[in-house]
């Protein structure tokens, strides 16, 4: 698992750490991080050019720490002083190491972002606003400082302009910004500086999950499995209008592992299903009862259901099973009109995208998109189920657990039935016996790995990314090596 922090959390550690270390001995190991990743980068340092932005705080510092140790080996640097003061002891460093101090941005091969880091509050103030433009419009590598100046280190959130990285270098470890969108489309590639604050960290803000703890997590039919043993999921999706969500949603479940799938729907969807899956066992209905349906370790409600009383109702009796359920879709609409379907013993998982979710919530959508952690922890402690709140990072969030974000998933995701394929494959986790954050984290890996390797930088399908997820699932070996990042 990957693990990040609020800048409170970080502060309050860097504070027990520093009280036993001598003065400066952090500063100095983080700038020494960092100007080893900017000479990587460089590949030459000797006459490279390096232009650093320096903000008042020690953000900065490190900054000007790092410009000396790259100017020692022959860089020209030089510094912007951006801020109405400037880290005394980082400056004379930069300066007796040959740095000199710049009045305006000139050309260079790589800017170092050294404006605000865990200190920052709001968006970002002039003159750093217009660095921050100026920077991203240069030719330049630009590295980050501990955050891309401009993103909420704790939250993710973008208020106005932020710098954006070819590479972030963060330190003793990772904030919880980096990782949650908008903010982690700024970040680039990610390098972690070990500063020793390990020991020091309380329990994370949220964690990220490695193709190896999804590997581990997976359930995997043994010499024992039979069909019924290996979970057994219900898909009620699908209506005469749309039917191609209930051929995704069951396609995703079967594709995930399922020992059976048992669909249920009206005439129209039921037989499209049936000319795409043979493997599935249909219930085809007349009224909207489960009363003729075998038994199911899960559920699955919502894709393509429609929003009338025949689906209002056929969701209550989903809901009143005494089984995990996957609420997605135009389920999400009908519990939105009637919350008390939600409260039920039994654990349930719902997936909604941002404007899903603002229904339910009564919130604006494009604020659910711009906080998506406070907007998915809200609906947890609100509506008492574990939510997956689907989009450019995905994040899946329960009652007293570390909010996991996904770190898998390509743009090319974003098209019409991917979600019904995602509630398929949760749904499938769910009767397999994984718990609802569980359950949604590891489809939300699978999902995200299994659009990646089906767009491979091409359009793709909603099909296709069903038909990609056993792939996805063999290769969680091999991408547990490589670390499963977004790419
Ligand atoms: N204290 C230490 O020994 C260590 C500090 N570290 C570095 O120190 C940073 C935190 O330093 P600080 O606490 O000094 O804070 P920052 O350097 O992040 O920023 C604080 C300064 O920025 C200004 N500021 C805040 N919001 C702004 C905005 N929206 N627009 C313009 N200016 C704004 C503030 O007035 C203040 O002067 C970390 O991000 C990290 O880079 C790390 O190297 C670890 C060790
Ligand atoms: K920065």
């Amino acid at each position: 698992m990957r693990t990040a922090y609020t800048a409170d959390q970080i502060r309050a550690a860097e504070l027990t750490l520093m009280a036993t270390l001598p003065e400066g001995a952090l500063m100095q190991r983080a700038a020494t991080g960092l100007a080893v990743v900017c000479a990587g980068l460089l590949g030459r340092v000797y006459g490279s050019r390096v232009l650093v932005l320096v903000g008042s705080g020690d953000n900065g510092g490190d900054a000007l720490h790092a410009g000396a140790w790259l100017a020692r080996r022959g860089a020209r640097v030089e510094a912007l002083l951006a801020g109405s003061k400037t880290h005394e002891e980082g400056l004379a460093a930069f300066l007796r190491a040959g740095g000199r101090v710049a009045e305006d941005m000139g050309e260079a091969d790589l800017i170092v972002d050294g404006l605000v880091g865990i200190g920052a509050t709001g968006a970002l103030r002039e003159p750093y606003a217009s660095l921050a433009n100026r920077a991203n419009a240069a030719q330049a590598l630009v590295v980050a400082v501990d955050v891309p100046s401009g993103v909420d280190a704790s939250t993710g959130r973008v208020a106005g302009t932020a710098v954006r990285a070819h590479l972030t270098v963060t330190m003793g470890a990772v904030k919880t910004g980096l990782l949650v969108d908008p903010g982690a489309s700024y970040v680039g590639a990610l390098e972690l500086v070990d500063i020793g604050l390990g020991p020091h960290l309380p329990d994370p803000d949220v964690a990220a999950m490695t193709a190896e703890d999804v590997d581990d997590l997976l359930p995997r039919p043994g010499a024992e499995s039979d069909k019924y043993r290996r979970g057994v999921v219900g898909v009620a999706a699908g209506s005469d209008r749309y039917t191609g969500a209930a051929v995704l949603a069951v396609g995703g479940a079967l594709r995930a592992g399922a020992g059976m799938v048992r669909y249920v729907g009206t005439a129209p969807p039921v037989h499209q299903v049936r000319a795409s899956w043979p493997e599935a066992v249909i219930t085809q209905l007349e009224t909207p009862s489960l009363e003729s349906v075998g038994r199911v370790q899960a559920w699955v409600v919502g894709p393509g259901l429609g929003t009338d009383d025949w689906a209002h109702e056929l969701v209550a009796r989903v809901l009143a099973t005494d089984v995990p359920v996957l609420v997605d879709a135009d389920a999400l609409t009908i519990v939105a009109r009637e919350k008390g379907l939600l409260r039920r013993t039994a654990p349930v998982l719902i997936t909604p995208h941002a404007g899903e979710l603002s229904r339910l919530l009564g919130v604006p959508a494009d604020r659910v998109a711009g906080a998506r952690l406070e907007h998915a922890r809200r609906a947890v402690a609100e509506l008492g189920v574990t939510v997956l709140l689907k989009g450019s990072t995905t994040v899946v969030a329960e009652q007293d657990r570390p909010v996991r974000v996904n770190p898998t998933g390509t743009p090319w995701l974003a098209t019409g039935g991917t979600g019904d394929v995602l509630s398929g494959v949760g749904g499938t986790l769910l009767a397999g016996g994984l718990g609802a954050c569980d359950a949604g984290a590891c489809a939300a890996f699978l999902h995200g790995l299994a659009g990646r390797m089906a767009a491979d930088g091409a359009p793709l399908t909603a099909a296709d990314v069903a038909a990609a997820i056993p792939l996805a699932m063999r290769s969680l070996r091999g991408e547990s090596r490589s670390g499963g990042r977004r790419s």
